[in-house]
């Protein structure tokens, strides 16, 4: 489980994220959406150890990020894409994640596997798509075979194809008991994949509940989003 406590991110006199405050539960994949600069991967950053909150406190499975015994085999994280690089080959790149974190290198394969990237594994990471990365980086955070994901956009630079792949096992992995904490600025996008949503605006959480919570009442997630901001669309997204 993931917890987030009054989480406050000042950097400056500039408020990225005020007083913050969400779960996202087992066996669920939670959608964190907001527009560009709402302060979502300020908040992820925050919940994976990357940056100090300015107040309030982040947990993962009852712990701050850094108490964590064996990080990656709790939690997998997928930040700015693959993070690799250029010049590695992909799966260069795994085995080094792989060596430092003492996770097997039979999973190597298996995670390239999932994220149907066998084909690519020896070519140099500066010739992947921008798609292709998205995968590595989802192959990364898949490494320790974590109970939690936590990902940062992780459709962005997908085609339709790879969209649905990667739906179809955040779906299958929260089915297995795990929790899925993805964050996104493409509303119809993740209304097709989440059970839970957190919406987040202006540094402020303007919503949380299932699905249909949120959208009860509204044509869509969109139309939801737009009402509960006060925006108009083209305003904000
Ligand atoms: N290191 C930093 N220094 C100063 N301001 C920052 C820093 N990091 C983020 N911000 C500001 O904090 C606000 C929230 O940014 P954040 O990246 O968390 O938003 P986001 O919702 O993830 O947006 P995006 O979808 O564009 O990634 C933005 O106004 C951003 O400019």
């Amino acid at each position: 489980m993931i917890e987030i406590h009054g989480v406050t991110k000042k950097y400056g006199s500039k408020t990225a994220v005020d007083e913050v405050s969400f779960t996202a539960q087992p066996g669920r994949v939670t959608g964190f959406l907001g527009p560009n600069g709402a302060g979502k991967s300020s908040t992820l950053r925050i919940l994976l150890g990357l940056d100090r909150p300015t107040a309030g406190h982040a947990l993962i499975d009852g712990k701050p990020y850094q108490s964590l015994a064996q990080p990656l085999r709790t939690v997998g994280a997928m930040l700015d894409g693959a993070s690799a690089v250029p010049e590695r080959r992909g799966v260069d790149h795994l085995r080094w994640i792989a060596q430092s974190n003492r996770i097997p290198s039979r999973r190597i394969a298996e995670v390239f596997e999932t994220v149907g990237l066998t084909d690519a594994a020896n070519i140099r990471v500066k010739k992947y798509s921008l798609g292709m990365k998205q995968r590595l980086g989802l192959a990364a955070a898949l490494l320790g075979e974590p109970r939690i994901l936590v990902l940062d956009e992780p459709v962005n630079g997908l085609d339709p194809e790879g969209i649905r792949t990667v739906r179809t096992f955040l779906r299958q992995y929260a089915e297995q008991g795990n929790t899925v904490l993805l964050s996104s600025h493409l509303m119809g996008e993740t209304a097709e994949t989440v059970d839970d949503i957190v919406i987040i605006n202006k540094a402020r959480i303007v919503a949380t509940g299932t699905l249909s919570e949120v959208t009860a009442g509204h044509a869509s997630l969109e139309e939801a989003f737009f009402s509960l901001t006060g925006t108009q669309p083209g305003q904000s997204w």
